[in-house]
């Protein structure tokens, strides 16, 4: 089984409080794009979780692929199941799209079908923001007004604009974002419907641009263009763009130092997308 594993950009991201856990309360939309990395799945018959190749700097065992694989073991039907798993890494990491937990998300859904376990999607989504935040808005696999810690999910469905997505050199800690002790924790509440016509701002940006530079100016660059936004706690920034023709026009001016892609927003996640054609075809 092949399946895309898609980023996620928050189009903005408001803080509205601090938990006794460090944890913030967060109100968000979530909107996939069709920039995404590539799992495959291979069943195998000896009670072993593998993945290939590795990613630099991340012991497997620390592999959020790996993790929540270790996550669904307990539920296979057949315990002499096991999987092999390989990746085709395309989504920077760090960046604030996701690429981690979309990942974990993809392999929850894919093992979920593959050893039968017969989980829904909320026990999915349960399982899942124990690794991380972001992971139940990629098992449930809808664009989604997010609340609590991103686990509150009701479903919207934004524009899909083709965006301009930049990414400095350079990788934002989530963790060094969100103890900043000059970090805005108090944005008051706002209602969904508040949110989809007017949209909001991304509390992060100040501090994520006060700790990078490259932020700072990838982020004024792109605003020169229009409403440049941060995605969650960065280093990507995007713009939505009116037409491909405008990313594009734009896109060959954008200074070389940057990645750069342009992508469409998309309401469905392109790996439920996938795994129904897949189940489809695999029905007898
Ligand atoms: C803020 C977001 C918005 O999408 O940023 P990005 O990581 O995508 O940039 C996410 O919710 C991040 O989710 P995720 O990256 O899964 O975060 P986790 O691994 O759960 O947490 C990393 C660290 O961020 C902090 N954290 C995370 C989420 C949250 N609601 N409050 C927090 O304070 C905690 O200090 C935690 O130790
Ligand atoms: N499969 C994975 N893909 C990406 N990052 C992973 C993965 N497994 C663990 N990580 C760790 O998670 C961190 C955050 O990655 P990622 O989700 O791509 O960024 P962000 O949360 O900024 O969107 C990485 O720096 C890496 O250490």
């Amino acid at each position: 089984m092949q399946l895309p594993s898609p980023a996620k950009l928050n189009l903005f991201l408001h803080i509205t409080g601090r938990r006794e856990n460090g944890y913030h309360d967060l109100q968000t939309i979530f909107q996939f794009i069709d920039l995404c990395d590539t799992l495959e799945f291979t069943l195998t018959n000896d009670n072993q979780v593998t993945l290939t190749p590795d990613i630099e700097g991340v012991a497997t065992t620390d592999n959020l692929i790996y993790k929540a694989a270790k996550l669904l073991f307990p539920h296979r039907k057949n315990s002499t199941s096991g999987i092999h798993i390989s990746l085709t890494k395309q989504l920077p990491m760090g960046g604030g799209i996701g690429g981690g937990s979309s990942n974990a998300a993809t392999t929850l859904l894919a093992l979920n079908t593959l050893w039968e376990c017969q989980l829904s999607l909320p026990e999915l989504a349960d399982l899942g923001i124990t690794l991380g935040a972001d992971i139940p808005i990629f098992v449930m696999g809808f664009s989604a007004f997010a609340e609590g810690v991103g686990e509150k999910l009701q479903k919207v469905e934004p524009k899909t604009p083709y965006y301009l997505l930049l990414k400095p050199d350079c990788h934002v800690s989530t963790g060094q974002i969100f103890t900043d002790k000059y970090l805005t924790r108090d944005t008051p509440p706002i209602k969904m419907s508040h949110a989809l016509e007017l949209g909001g701002h991304n509390d992060c940006l100040e501090i994520v641009i006060k700790h990078n530079p490259e932020v700072e100016e990838a982020y004024f660059w792109l605003k020169n263009h229009g409403d440049a936004k941060l995605t969650g706690t960065g280093a990507c920034v995007f713009l939505a763009c009116e037409s491909f023709l405008e990313a594009e026009k734009i896109q060959q001016n954008t200074p070389k130092k940057w990645q750069s892609w342009i992508c469409r927003g998309f309401n469905t996640s392109p790996t439920h997308t996938a795994l129904k054609e897949w189940v489809e075809q695999h029905q007898n």
